[in-house]
């Protein structure tokens, strides 16, 4: 029997949702993960310190008796973001970044930024006091192919707006691109980038070939096969510039299954199974615990989990295919491949 211990993994990119969503897939990270960066993109989103408060209250509430999982919270930027109140979340430890959506890259991201003068203020006091900025990286310009959103946002803002605020610590989240993860380890100890698990499995063909399969649809887009390889190699790296955000992302069936379907993989069920498979297949299962537990609290200035998890190498892994909500299922990522490593 083959099997691997490493410190218990975080997940630094995860929607819980509110409401029933949030009672039915928060066990599903709490089982696995000591804590997680919660994004903001509720309808309304988290923008004040107030919600933040109250949104961590209604995770708690939603954890299984006895879980001792935390939420690391996070507000959503605006272009009325007040500074003194981001300050205020960050000394009383209630927050841990904010997110930065341009408005309309994604879902929940009308609130996002449109004009990145008015956050000025935020980004400088940002800097100031050592919080990160997560961001969504793709430009929502309707000149650019949805495919090299992620690569132009680099050149257009990204990179503009790191040299103009320096000092502010930022991380890519969920990169896909081979400019993403260039970028990334280019960047120094305030950049980082977060790669999600169905991102190191699937190319776009996954979401194309044969039919098209709204459950492997997510934004970022999956790119073609090599990026996906240059996601692989960075993850496998140990390069701590690169850890794990799995951007799991439920929505219900039947709001993927539609003509105008959302975007969002669900991989909380199964991520630990999958990305020990990926790096046993790279060779490199010495290099997992790097990735989904020490590369992430390092940069944000946390400690490691003091508890452990092992995985045990066996027989193909049953998961659920679907996690039930009162409004209905939820679809479990599927990575195509038998899956052998159990969480123990
Ligand atoms: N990744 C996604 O495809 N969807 C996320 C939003 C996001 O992280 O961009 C969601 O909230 O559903
Ligand atoms: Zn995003
Ligand atoms: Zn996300």
């Amino acid at each position: 029997m083959q099997q691997i211990t490493i410190r218990r993994p975080d997940d630094w990119h995860l929607h819980l949702r509110d409401g029933a969503m949030l009672a039915a897939v928060a066990p599903e990270t709490a089982r696995y993960f000591g804590r997680a960066i919660i994004m903001p993109n509720l309808i309304p989103p988290v923008v004040k310190s107030s919600d933040a408060s109250a949104y961590r209250d209604r995770i708690l509430a939603a954890l299984p008796e006895g879980s001792d999982f935390q939420p690391l919270m996070t507000l959503y930027l605006t272009e009325d973001s007040d500074p003194a109140d981001v300050k205020r979340a960050k000394e009383e430890g209630l927050i841990h970044a904010v997110k930065l959506y341009p408005a309309g890259a994604t879902t929940n991201s009308a609130s996002g930024v449109t004009n990145f003068d008015k956050v000025r203020g935020v980004l400088e006091t940002m800097a100031e006091i050592g919080l990160p900025l997560c961001v969504h990286g793709e430009v929502v310009d309707h000149d650019v192919d949805i495919f090299d959103r992620e690569a132009e946002f680099i050149d257009r803002v990204l990179d503009p707006l790191r040299r103009s605020t320096p000092g502010l610590r930022v991380i890519m989240e969920h990169i896909t691109t081979k400019e993403g993860a260039d970028y990334a380890r280019s960047g120094g100890d305030d950049l980082g980038a977060t790669i999600t698990t169905h991102h190191l499995v699937i190319n776009r063909n996954a979401i194309l070939v044969g039919g098209i399969k709204p459950h492997y649809y997510c934004l970022p887009v999956a790119k073609r096969e090599e990026h996906r390889l240059a996601l692989r190699a960075a993850a496998i790296s140990g390069d701590p510039s690169f850890f794990l955000g799995t951007d799991s992302a439920p929505h219900l069936d039947h709001l993927k299954e539609n003509a105008c379907g959302c975007a969002g993989c669900f991989t909380a069920s199964n991520t630990m199974s999958i990305l020990a498979e990926v790096f046993e297949q790279e060779g490199a299962l010495d290099k997992l615990e790097g990735f989904t537990s020490l590369h992430g609290p390092k940069f944000y200035g946390l400690e490691p989990n003091a508890a452990e998890m092992t995985l045990v190498k066996g027989d193909p892994v049953i998961y659920p295919d679907k996690i039930d909500t009162p409004e209905g299922p939820v679809t479990v990522f599927d990575p195509m491949m038998p899956l052998h490593w159990r969480v123990a």
